[in-house]
């Protein structure tokens, strides 16, 4: 038995807006974190030493280079934490898919042994300690449906409908860096209020890009588009669109071409992460 199952939850980028470029290369945006009730799974189990030990080892991802080792190391060297940890990793989200598998999992290490090492970290130190190893960590650290600036981690918790999100995993992996550093990328979009967003939406600035550099992603937007708007997340590769409900979500999914993995989940306002392990 671990000493604790921490879940770690997807997100999907309602809208993602550009707004600027920083002189470090970053870039400025505006978004809206929905967290969904679909994601990994961490079981962690205290060692005695302070080796941490991740299994099982993600395909093209070192273990040195996963970010739930990341994260580990990153709280021993802050806190001077001196135990180890055992951490399984059981993967459901696809990677690379702008839907925040790596981030949510870092995030969830972090908060699991923040927790099981009595570093004693708040929730905000937590989240600035998570942001120097990835932007879209602080809003599963903070574990609220958000909207975000800045590079995505000055968040204000928002409450959205829970409504029903069905997500299309096309198969490929899209670099996140990779898009940020096309020339072609539209960076000057003008910031929107909440209140405006909630009137009017808002689109993805990377879509279009993404769509054009990758055909799976084009031809899983177009299918979608027939049933309902549909939009993509991050920098891609999963695209989703809203439901009133799960059974016409289900519905829309079970019609899918049978090449197209994808799944069917509930946007929450709050992480589970969050009423397993209250903290300040
Ligand atoms: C696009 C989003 O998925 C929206 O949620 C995130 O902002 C990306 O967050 P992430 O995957 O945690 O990104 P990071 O691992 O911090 O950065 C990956 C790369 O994306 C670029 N990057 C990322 C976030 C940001 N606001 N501006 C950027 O230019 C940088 O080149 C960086 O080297
Ligand atoms: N625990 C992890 N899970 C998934 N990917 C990881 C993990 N640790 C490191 N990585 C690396 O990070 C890359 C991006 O992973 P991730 O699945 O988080 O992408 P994403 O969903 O596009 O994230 P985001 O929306 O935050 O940009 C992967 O391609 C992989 O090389």
């Amino acid at each position: 038995m671990p000493d604790l199952t921490l879940p770690a939850p997807a997100k999907l980028n309602l809208f993602l807006h550009i707004t600027g470029r920083r002189p470090d290369g970053y870039h400025n945006l505006q978004t809206l974190f929905q967290l969904l009730d679909y994601g990994d799974q961490l079981d962690i189990s205290l060692r005695s030493d302070s080796e941490i030990r991740l299994q099982p080892t993600l395909p093209g991802v070192p273990e040195q280079d996963n970010l739930v080792v990341k994260a580990a190391r990153a709280l021993q060297q802050a806190t001077g934490a001196r135990r180890g940890a055992d951490i399984y990793l059981h993967k459901r989200l696809p990677m690379g898919g702008g839907i925040g598998g790596g981030s949510s999992d870092a995030a969830s290490a972090l908060i699991g042994l923040n927790h099981l090492w009595n570093c004693g970290l708040s929730r905000p130190a937590l989240a600035a300690l998570g942001a120097r190893l990835g932007a879209d960590i602080p809003v599963f650290v903070e574990a609220r449906t958000a909207w975000a600036e800045g590079i995505g981690e000055q968040l204000q918790a928002i409450e959205m409908p829970e409504k029903w999100f069905l997500v299309l995993a096309p198969k490929c992996t899209v670099s996140t860096a990779s898009i940020f550093s096309r020339r072609e990328l539209t960076r000057d979009t003008t910031a929107i209020t909440v209140a405006a967003f909630l009137e009017r939406g808002g689109r993805n600035d990377c879509q279009a890009l993404v769509a054009g550099l990758y055909p799976p992603v084009d031809e899983a937007l177009r299918w979608l588009s027939q049933h309902s708007p549909a939009q993509m997340t991050g920098t891609g590769a999963c695209i989703f669109a809203a439901f009133a409900s799960a059974a016409q979500a289900q519905a829309v999914l079970a019609q899918r071409p049978a090449h197209i993995p994808g799944f069917v989940a509930k946007g929450i306002n709050r992480s589970p992460v969050y009423d397993r392990l209250p903290m300040s």
